[in-house]
């Protein structure tokens, strides 16, 4: 948590603003005087109006003491109109406060998403701060006018009133910080299942496609658990707040009926016991009520608000702006950075306790637009490197943050897509099919537009348009990769994850289709590439090699990696009719590449699906293998067996995204891993995706 951010912080940077807005204080106290006038007059003029009137004969008398108290009434309710006027005087300085502070975040992290959240809950700040000060101010003045009323009229009858409220208040005062830590507890339990809601509800074909029910339930009700816990946490406490209200507004009146005798016997009229009664009834137990609901809710609110738009790290302050919520401890000028896309640190993932490490100590940075190639023998970990920075799967140790945001988190799954091999395809029209990762409805140019440039038009046009029923199993899996494509490509999502999800199209195909990403505007690939012209167009390849992981441009690493110059050998021998350069001169370790190929023509995924699953499985290269062939733990592995061995790791500088380091070896347990994402990212059990059973595709 960053300095400043703590209670202490808060209440200190309250009181720098309290102390900056001394003059509307000012203001909003002589206002709120009217209102203890009018409690004062409240108590007062009825006891005088029994004792010297009523109860003596005189009603006359009686009824012209009443005309005060109503007059109070009057007045107090005018001053209660001015007081919302002084009030705001008081809000609205810090609702600009923190709208500065929240654009400049948002300026700061080009983040309009996390922006308009923020401004929400400036909303919420300061309708709860106005809350606060209206109650808190009415608790006080009230309390004034209703003691010094009292006073007045037989100083005994504070005996039975002030030591009570006092004890109530300060008990209540005792409970505000316990109190306030549950309701945050509460409000974070609260958030994390609406997030987690949020996520699986619209993805719940998904689940169901995914036969991933159980799994989801199992994931959503520790949530729901949580917050049954932590709601019951904060319910035990408000039992105190009824024990503060018992003490502080009920006990006087008991003492006040219970005391009546003894204090008839020592002096007090039977007026001023009525007028007793009048002001703890009328305005102290409603005043007491007030403070202890507004405070104990609003109160904790406020601070988990105010904790939240605390900048992270920079200092919002507006010039000539002497005090107030700045950060007293300002760290120099903010400098806009753009978080990169991905960033992978020290990541390390094993399948079972007992397995060896699938990936070891990985570190990786992709800028925002970058492109990378994850190459490497079948079996070494591209998949499950995948799924770890898509959150599928729980790294061991590390971290990965998509454009900043942690993983796993909804804010870091909503900047993602993941388009695994087997690409899914549900019953509905094209047109559901292409916008299901989008909220929003998608205007036909642009469907068509993003149809065009990953290559799906003609697949488009000859299923009848958008709005033609899609039946998956008559689809070919090159055409379901294609639909599956163009609904990353239509998503919003800045970071697509292309998990060997061209596998199935042409070289031609799949080099426009991820030509189309890596030009999508801010769009950032990373993609598994079983192809060399794949790996080629990327500006960095990472060769996942067992322990010995490298990064490099495509000629660094022909250079350096005696694996990926093995990879690149099998795969031109497999690739007849790559469009991307000519691969014979990488083999024989001429790194002089040709440069990227001119642009394919418009070709489409084969309508059959007999193309090569997955070629680029170098242990095997003359057995190219089906899509969706089942696949045991173990048997793929051998990733020593193109290795280098010897080849020493190479930390190359991270000017656009790259690093090393190792990790592999094959787990030996298979655990059946199932994980959901944003909409339409939910993927299948391993053992089904790998059987090639999601969704309508088998
Ligand atoms: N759910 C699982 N449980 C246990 N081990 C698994 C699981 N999924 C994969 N593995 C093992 O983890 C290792 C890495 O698998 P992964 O699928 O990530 O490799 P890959 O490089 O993507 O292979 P391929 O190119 O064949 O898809 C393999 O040894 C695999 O058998």
């Amino acid at each position: 948590m960053r300095r400043g951010d703590g209670p202490e912080g808060l209440r200190t940077r309250g009181l720098r603003f309290l102390t900056a807005h001394r003059r509307a204080l000012t203001r909003l106290a002589g206002w709120s005087v009217l209102e203890s006038g009018q409690t004062f007059l409240l108590g007062y003029a009825l006891a005088r109006a029994l004792d010297d009137g009523f109860l003596a004969g005189r009603a006359a008398t009686g009824l012209g003491w009443l005309v005060p108290a109503a007059l109070g009434v009057l007045l107090g309710a005018y001053g209660t109109g001015r007081v919302y006027g002084a009030v705001a005087a008081l809000v609205e300085p810090l609702r600009d406060r923190l709208v500065v502070r929240v654009v400049e975040r948002g300026v700061r992290e080009a983040d309009g998403g996390s922006l308009s959240g923020l401004t929400q809950q400036v909303e919420i700040a300061r309708d709860t701060f106005a809350g606060l000060v209206m109650v808190s101010r009415s608790f006080v003045f009230t309390s004034a006018g209703a003691l010094a009323g009292l006073c007045s009229l037989a100083p005994p009858l504070l005996l039975a009133v002030a030591p009570p409220l006092a004890a109530g208040v300060a008990l209540f005062a005792a409970t505000l910080r316990p109190l306030a830590g549950r309701q945050e507890a509460f409000l974070a339990a609260d958030e994390a299942l609406a997030e987690d809601l949020g996520t699986v509800c619209p993805g719940l074909r998904d689940v169901t496609a995914a036969g991933a029910e159980d799994r989801i339930a199992a994931d959503t009700g520790v949530l729901v658990d949580a917050e049954l816990q932590a709601a019951r946490a904060l319910a035990r406490w408000g039992v105190a707040r009824v024990a503060c209200l018992a003490l502080g507004g009920h006990l006087p009146l008991v003492l006040l009926l219970a005391g009546a005798p003894w204090f008839l016997a020592h002096g007090v009229t039977p007026g001023a016991l009525v007028g007793a009664l009048a002001y703890v009834t009328q305005a102290l137990l409603p005043a007491l009520t007030g403070l202890i609901h507004g405070l104990g809710t609003s109160g904790s609110r406020l601070t988990v608000v105010l904790r939240r738009l605390a900048p992270r790290g920079t200092t919002a302050s507006r010039p000539g702006d002497g005090a107030g919520l700045r950060d007293p401890h300002p760290p120099g000028p903010a400098t806009p950075r753009k978080p990169p896309a991905l960033s992978v640190t020290a990541l390390s993932f094993a399948y079972g306790p007992a397995s060896a490490p699938v990936v070891d100590d990985l570190t990786l940075t992709l800028p925002a637009g970058g492109h990378l190639a994850v190459v490497g023998p079948s079996g070494v970990g591209k998949s499950t490197l995948t799924g770890l920075v898509a959150g599928l799967l729980e790294p061991v140790r590390g971290e990965i943050r998509i454009c900043g945001r942690p993983v796993p988190g909804g804010e870091a799954a909503a900047r993602r897509v993941l388009i695994p091999q087997e690409a899914y395809v549900f019953s509905g029209s094209l047109r559901e099919n292409l916008t299901h990762l989008r909220p929003d409805p998608v205007p036909e140019k642009e469907l068509l537009a993003a149809a065009e440039a990953v290559g799906s038009a003609p697949l488009v046009h000859a299923l009848g348009g958008p709005e033609a029923a899609v039946d998956p199993a008559a689809l070919s899996a090159g055409e379901r990769q294609l639909i599956a494509l163009t609904r990353a490509y239509l998503s919003s999502a800045p970071l697509a994850l292309l998990d060997e999800a061209t596998c199935h199209l042409d070289p031609e195909a799949e080099a426009r289709a991820e030509r189309a990403f890596a030009a999508r505007p801010g769009g950032t690939l990373v993609v598994v590439a079983h192809r060399v012209s794949s790996a080629r167009r990327a500006g960095r390849v990472l060769v996942m090699d067992g322990p010995r992981t490298m990064c490099g441009t495509h000629e660094e690493m022909v250079r350096r990696s005696a694996l990926y110059r093995d990879l690149v050998g099998s795969w031109t021998t497999e690739e007849t009719d790559d469009p991307d350069a000519p691969e014979n001169a990488e083999r024989s370790g001429n790194t002089e590449s040709s440069g990227e190929a001119g642009e394919p023509g418009g070709s489409q995924g084969s309508r059959t699906s007999g193309k090569p699953g997955k070629p680029g499985k170098t242990a095997k290269p003359g057995e190219p293998g089906e899509a969706g062939e089942p696949r045991e733990a173990g048997e793929p592995g051998e990733p020593g067996e193109a290795g280098p061995g010897s080849q020493p790791a190479l930390p190359l500088g991270d000017a656009d995204g790259v690093h090393t380091v190792a990790g592999a070896g094959l787990a030996g347990d298979r655990r059946h891993v199932v994980a959901h994402g944003p909409v339409g990212q939910v993927q299948a059990p391993r053992d089904l995706r790998d059987g090639g059973a999601l969704g309508g595709e088998g």
